[in-house]
């Protein structure tokens, strides 16, 4: 999304001349004249930016500037002030604009800073979409398993160390994120926890999300942006399905392991973050070395701490406090009362080998949330197969009422796969002979009913 901009001023040639600038910049740009037409402007629509001058026809936008900032205080304010008049310009920063232009307002001057608080803005907005996804999926249960209070041991220890990566290995939905983020808080830094699944993007795309790029490093680049390397110095990088990333990237990957430097893409100046890198595959990587998909120096590097996340049939003892904390978090979500599990659903939960780990326990709770109605869960579904089905039945797929579109009944079909299969993804882009990218994009344009 490109950035909105307000910019108010009642200087028709100026104006003008500003505005097919900051559109050709890539700015969306509306004009205001006056108080009153920013007014009716702001209430048709926020915009993230507003460039304010003083005077104006019919009041002082200084004066204007806190009723702004209460009405919406996410939106930053460039104020334009007369020449040498630093008076104001303090003013203006105290009531909350972000920065300040002195008349004769240079245009270069004024896309530059607008560009600059445009980029911060698309950074925070990228944070709180980081944290949001976070929100919520991180809650670690108490684990009683030996074999997970072994995991958790040693993610203690490794917290201690300083910046060496780590390798989480595990099948999918084990909870490797969840445990990245738990090595993130134990390790009490100020960086940022930040998070990408390497399978997500095309190529050069994920090379300028993981190591930002410059300005006109391609021809949407319309400015130079940070990296999540860059965003998570001092905290923990996230790679998750690490196997995925594509050659090229692993080399520079492994640069940045060496040396912690790296140059965003159309980059001349190295530069340097200190992040953590936290990686996670359920793929076996040594088999991918062999097929030539991954680079053994990587896999090397990766490999300084190892730390294998156990299923959950070889940790019994853990599914009914998960199941629990589950519940709880579910019914929450879904604003209901917790509900209990009958003795028989007990019986069901410890017995069932999940094959798609603690996501599938997960599922298979949320769905019984929604469609049992009865005063304790009794979780039938777990009963009848005895086990998620090898393979996916197509019978079992139906779609009742009027004809729908194609897509739609597409999305479907991929989310009746996918819950077949026990959420495992994998499999389900296998099922469906799609590239695991491809399969992402299709079940994000068709998001669970979470
Ligand atoms: N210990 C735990 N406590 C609470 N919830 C958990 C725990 N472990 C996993 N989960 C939940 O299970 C789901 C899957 O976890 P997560 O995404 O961390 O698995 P993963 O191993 O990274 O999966 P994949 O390999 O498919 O990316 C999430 O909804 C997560 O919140």
């Amino acid at each position: 999304m490109s950035t909105s901009l307000l910019l108010v001023d009642d200087d028709r040639t100026f104006s003008s001349l500003a505005a097919s600038m900051l559109s050709q910049e890539g700015f969306r740009v509306r004009v205001a004249r006056s108080l009153h037409e920013t007014r009716v402007a702001l209430a048709a629509e926020a915009p993230d930016l507003v460039v304010l001058d003083r005077r104006l026809p019919d009041g002082d936008g200084l004066v204007f500037l806190p009723e702004l900032r209460a009405q919406l205080p996410t939106t930053v304010v460039l104020m334009v002030t007369a020449h040498g008049d630093i008076e104001s310009a303090v003013e203006a920063i105290r009531a909350g604009a972000r920065d300040y232009l002195s008349k004769p307002v240079e245009i270069d001057d004024l896309v530059m800073r607008a560009r600059r608080a445009a980029s911060d803005l698309q950074l925070q907005e990228r944070l709180r979409q980081a944290e949001s996804v976070l929100e919520g999926r991180h809650r670690m249960a108490e684990s009683r398993s030996p074999a997970m209070q072994r995991t958790l041991q040693m993610l203690e220890r490794i917290a201690t160390t300083p910046r060496s990566p780590v390798l989480l290995l595990g099948e999918t939905g084990t909870g490797k994120a969840v445990l990245a983020r738990h090595l993130h808080a134990l390790r009490q830094k100020q960086g940022a926890f930040v998070q990408i699944n390497c399978a997500a993007l095309p190529d050069t795309m994920m090379e300028s999300e993981l190591f930002g790029h410059e300005r006109g490093a391609f021809t949407d680049a319309k400015t130079a942006r940070r990296g999540l390397v860059e965003l998570a110095s001092d905290g923990l990088l996230f790679l998750d399905e690490v196997g995925e990333l594509p050659l090229a990237l692993q080399a520079k990957l492994l640069t940045f392991l060496d040396k912690g430097a790296f140059r965003r893409l159309g980059g001349m100046t190295e530069l340097t973050s200190t992040a953590r890198i936290v990686a996670a595959t359920n793929k076996d990587l040594e088999a991918e070395v062999t097929a030539g998909r991954f680079r053994e120096d990587l896999l090397f590097r990766l490999s300084v701490f190892r730390v294998d996340v156990p299923p959950l049939r070889e940790r019994r003892e853990d599914v009914l406090p998960l199941a629990r904390t589950l519940v709880q978090e579910l019914c929450s979500e879904l604003g209901r009362r917790p509900v209990p599990f009958s003795p028989a659903a007990e019986e069901r939960l410890v017995s069932y080998p999940f094959p798609g780990n603690v996501r599938e326990l997960r599922n298979v709770l949320e769905r019984a949330l929604v469609l049992e109605l009865g005063p304790a869960l009794e979780l039938q579904s777990l009963a009848k197969g005895g086990g998620a089905p090898a393979a996916v039945d197509p019978n079992a797929f139906s779609v009742s009422g009027p004809p729908r579109p194609l897509d739609e009944v597409e999305r479907l079909y991929v989310r009746h796969v996918l819950e077949q299969l026990g959420g495992r993804r994998m499999e389900a882009a296998r099922a469906l002979g799609l590239s695991y990218p491809t399969f992402l994009r299709r079940l994000e344009e068709n998001p669970p009913s979470e």
